[in-house]
């Protein structure tokens, strides 16, 4: 954070708006790093078809370096001519991208390791020859194949030295890419180091040159960071569906969305089909296998439910009274879950209603208090609290 930036001037910043930053979904590049992410050609045009007709503005396919097989998907992908721009992900090399020109994308996403530990474990390259790969690859590219959309990441950026940071941002946004990327590859970064570091960053490149984020989740961090770089000033956010990718993941497409709703409803409703969001979700458990989690944000099956007493009476008033987003507007539907030990009389009286029944005052506490006595036993489900609601009145 600067001197002239402090907390109460963020408190009262205007919420950021959702045209000043774009999604680039990886569901087809990082997410084919998950454990089970293995997507067939049919997959990999299901997924990006359905991203597409989402609004995702990018998406970002994995390195034709991997097989012939690959390198033919990603021709596949282009010739379906999407209005989502197509990105290939890969090394800063001559082989790499000489590949990657061919496969018909919009875009290239180039990266180097420039941490201490990829230096010296991945590729052996010090900062300076770095620099001079990114010359002689972006030089090429640019003298070749002008009209491509090119990024430079430096990979593991949180673990970097800033001053080796700087170096490099400044040689490749002088180089001309379109974007940087700052990658949290371990997903170590604090939100406060984000944010600075964005701010850093947007110092030392050229005005018109965006600034793209990818955030892993080991320690939980991954929404947030990826919101803090927005409020710093990234212009591009790296999702997958779910968040699949590399060990526990990255920022997951639903749960950035819910962050950045709250901010700026009308300009995500604008920009996406949200209520296409369970379709992907569902889509992408299928094709790995797993369901979707229990409490993952907007989708998950407990996403909306509610259940104690003080939530509910206000709940059928306004479900605003507990509810940041509405459901609706991402296809989901809420859970009103009136019988339990933590359920009260207003929740019990609006069930009543809505089957047609009335009770006075010293019925309703009544026959409240034996369902809270009951539940407390066992579970009860829509279907026993209503037959008990009928025979309460008939007995
Ligand atoms: C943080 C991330 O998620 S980055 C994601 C990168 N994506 C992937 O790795 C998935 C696809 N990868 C692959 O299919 C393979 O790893 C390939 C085709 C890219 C390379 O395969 P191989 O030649 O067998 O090499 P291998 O994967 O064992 O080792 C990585 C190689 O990349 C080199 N390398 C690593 N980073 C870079 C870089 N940014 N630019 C250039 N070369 C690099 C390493 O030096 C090493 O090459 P070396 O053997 O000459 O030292
Ligand atoms: O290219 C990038 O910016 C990100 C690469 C990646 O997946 C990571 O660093 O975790
Ligand atoms: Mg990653």
């Amino acid at each position: 954070m600067t001197a002239t930036d402090t907390p109460t001037d963020r408190v009262s910043a205007p919420p950021i708006q959702a045209r000043s930053w774009a999604i680039i979904d990886s569901t087809l590049r990082e997410g084919e790093q998950f454990a089970r992410g293995n997507f067939k050609t049919d997959d990999k045009i299901e997924i990006a078809k359905a991203l597409d007709a989402f609004g995702a503005e990018y998406i970002e396919l994995t390195t034709p370096m991997v097989s012939a097989a690959t390198a033919a998907d990603i021709r596949k992908l282009a010739s379906l001519n999407l209005k989502a721009k197509l990105l290939t992900h890969v090394r800063c090399a001559m082989d790499d991208v000489q590949r990657a020109v061919d496969t018909g994308v919009d875009g290239l996403d180039l990266l180097f390791g420039t941490s201490s530990f990829l230096r010296e474990f991945s590729h052996g390259k010090n900062i300076s020859q770095i620099i001079e790969s990114a010359q002689t690859v972006i030089g090429w590219i640019k003298a070749n194949h002008p009209n491509l959309e090119l990024r430079f990441s430096a990979e593991d950026t949180f673990r970097s030295e800033e001053a080796d940071l700087m170096a490099v941002y400044k040689a490749v946004s002088d180089l001309g890419v379109h974007r940087v990327g700052l990658a949290d590859t371990v997903g170590v970064a604090t939100p406060r180091q984000v944010y600075t570091l964005v701010r850093e960053v947007r110092k030392v490149i050229h005005s018109e040159c965006g600034i793209e984020f990818h955030g892993h989740n080991d320690t939980g961090c991954a929404i947030s960071n990826a919101y803090e770089a927005v409020e710093a000033g990234a212009t591009h956010i790296d999702t997958t569906i779910l968040g699949i990718g590399e060990r526990n993941g990255i920022t997951p497409l639903g749960g950035f969305l819910a962050r950045m709703f709250t901010l700026d409803p009308q300009g995500l409703i604008d920009k996406y089909n949200l209520d296409m969001l369970p379709q992907l979700d569902q889509m992408i458990a299928r094709m790995v296998g797993l369901s979707i989690p229990w409490n993952n944000y907007l989708t998950g099956e407990f996403a909306y439910n509610h259940k104690a007493g003080m939530h509910l009476k206000a709940i059928y008033l306004n479900p605003g009274a507990y509810e940041a987003i509405p459901p609706e507007v991402f296809g989901v539907g809420r859970r009103i879950q009136a019988a339990s030990k933590v359920t009260g009389k207003h929740a019990i009286a609006y069930k009543a209603r809505e089957m047609g029944l009335h009770y006075g005052e010293d019925a309703l506490r009544r026959v409240t208090d034996h369902i809270k006595a009951l539940a407390e036993q066992d579970e009860l489900d829509d279907a026993h609290l209503e037959k008990l609601l009928r025979e309460w009145v008939s007995a």
